[in-house]
């Protein structure tokens, strides 16, 4: 990516970052409501020009450089509101909000930074944005595959309550970590709607600015192996953490170049 852009997508990691740690992170034990409430005005205040520290001076410039609304931001702090409520999903629609609200928000930060084709940009956008929150939802279940161990851990389960009754099972087996036959073939059934979210970005992806493609296309392929990585596993993520190494992430680099450029556009056409 360019300079600014880079440096862009870094302060709204490092808000995302900071946001995230103040229900996950070491002080997660003096979070309530108004910590929220408290960090949402200073997001607020981000937006006004009137940052509170340096790295929220690093938003202030990036959200006066970029057109960036503060609609996905808010979403974000409503997410964590979310999680420090609730520790179960009923069904896959509660666990959608949830994902959009954690993982689909950062979507549609970073697509006015990474800037859409100008092939693209005349017609209607909406479709691009809404590629970009189903990949930050692909991304999101796909993080919740990998740690449903981890998470487990500190008495949540992320899974729909609902599908794990379908395949008779519950949180005792969620807590008991033991892999059997139906728990694979509920775990494949996860899977197969992780990498249905994939699919569906991958054609907005195609439609972002050219310099934008690629770290977009080499995060996608990344996480998606992290799918791959739960099956070679034979489905164990409640005892492994599924992980891709260094080797494999650096060879997926070029197929994700070769995916992002407008050479593969054509060949795909
Ligand atoms: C497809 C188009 C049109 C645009 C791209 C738009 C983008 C960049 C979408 C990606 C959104 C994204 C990065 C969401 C974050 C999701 C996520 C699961 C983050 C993981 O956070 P942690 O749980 O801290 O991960 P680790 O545990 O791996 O550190």
């Amino acid at each position: 990516m360019t300079e600014d852009r880079r440096r862009a997508i870094w302060a709204i990691y490092v808000w995302c970052r900071r946001t995230d740690e103040l229900v996950d992170g070491p002080n997660a034990s003096n979070m309530n409501n108004s910590v929220l409430d408290r960090w949402e005005e200073r997001l607020e205040q981000i937006f006004e020009g009137r940052p509170y520290d340096m790295f929220d001076a690093a938003l202030t410039d990036t959200v006066f450089k970029f057109p960036i609304d503060i609609k996905p931001f808010k979403d974000m702090i409503e997410g964590m509101r979310m999680d420090i409520k609730k520790s179960r999903y009923e069904n896959f629609q509660e666990l959608y909000l949830y994902c959009y609200y954690v993982a689909g928000t950062v979507g549609l930060m970073s697509v006015p930074v990474m800037g859409i084709d100008p092939k693209y940009s005349h017609g209607s956008i909406d479709n691009i944005y809404n590629a970009a929150v189903l990949l930050g939802i692909g991304n999101q279940l796909t993080n919740i595959l990998r740690d449903v161990g981890e998470d487990a851990i500190r008495g949540r389960v992320y899974l729909p309550q609902d599908e794990l009754a379908q395949f008779g099972l519950s949180d005792t087996d969620v807590f008991a970590r033991k892999v059997n036959d139906r728990w694979r073939e509920f775990m494949r059934e996860q899977i197969t709607r992780a990498r249905f979210y994939f699919n569906q970005a991958e054609e907005g992806a195609l439609k972002l600015n050219e310099a934008s493609r690629w770290p977009v296309w080499a995060s996608m392929l990344l996480y998606r192996k992290i799918l791959d990585e739960i099956e070679e596993n034979d489905y164990d993520n409640l005892t492994k953490r599924a992980y891709v190494g260094r080797t494999k992430k650096i060879l997926m680099l070029p197929w994700a170049l070769a995916r992002a450029t407008s050479f593969s556009n054509l060949v795909l056409q």
